[in-house]
């Protein structure tokens, strides 16, 4: 009989401490800074990376994009996540052999699971100094982990609450297009000729 209300007992604690660790990866941490999920690359333009025009290979870039925007999908999340999307890629300039590439990218919307991340490639002469805007993207990654709540995302610079203030039309638009990709999808043959 004690044993058993000492079991009960202990069940309750153990119940205590599973609820505070439940409630503690579920915690909303308010909000976190566009700053605060700041990721940023820098790269020379090396040959391996070169198209046959002799400028960075598009492929090349995108893989950068999508690491940089990852890693500031997972410092809002603290969470795995994938890759849903991408969106906008614009190449903007060529980046030419022996330039830098400065990659910067930051959280610019938050929904349930899906994050939303802009990017952009900066290319710099480092000789003579001179700058251009190679590249911006925005990209979708949903994170893996269901009911995570995810912390809201605050612009502070101009360029920042610019890119933030067009989340919801953006994502109203990548709605319909879900829905658009869902039904091609739906028509796509499996078969390998
Ligand atoms: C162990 C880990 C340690 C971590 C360590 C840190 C590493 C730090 C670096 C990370 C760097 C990673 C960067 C490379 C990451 C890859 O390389 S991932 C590989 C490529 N991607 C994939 O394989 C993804 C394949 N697709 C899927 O898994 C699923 O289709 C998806 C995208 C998860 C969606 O799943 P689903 O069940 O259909 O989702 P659903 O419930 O309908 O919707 C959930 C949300 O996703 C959104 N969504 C769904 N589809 C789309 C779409 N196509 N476009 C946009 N949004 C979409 C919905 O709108 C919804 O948004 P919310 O309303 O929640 O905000």
């Amino acid at each position: 009989m004690k044993f058993a209300i000492f079991m009960r007992k202990l069940l309750k604690i153990a119940e205590f401490f599973a609820m505070i660790i439940v409630a503690k990866r579920m915690e909303v941490t308010d909000m976190l800074t566009c700053k605060e999920t700041k990721a940023v690359q820098s790269h020379i333009i090396m040959y391996p990376h070169l198209n046959a025009h002799r400028t960075l290979f598009g492929g090349q870039l995108m893989q950068w994009l999508d690491e940089s925007g990852g890693i500031s999908a997972v410092r809002l999340s603290r969470s795995g996540v994938v890759t849903a999307s991408i969106d906008h890629l614009d190449f903007l300039h060529p980046l030419e052999h022996g330039h830098a590439v400065c990659i910067e990218s930051y959280v610019s919307g938050v929904g349930h699971r899906s994050i939303e991340v802009f990017s952009k490639a900066i290319g710099e002469n480092l000789i003579t100094g001179e700058r251009y805007l190679a590249n911006t993207s925005f990209m979708t990654f949903v994170v893996k982990e269901k009911g995570l709540a995810l912390p809201a995302i605050q612009p502070e610079t101009e360029e920042e609450v610019y890119i933030c203030s067009g989340y919801n039309e953006r994502r109203a638009k990548r709605e319909t297009q879900i829905k658009q990709s869902i039904d091609l999808a739906k028509n796509i043959s499996l078969k390998l000729k």
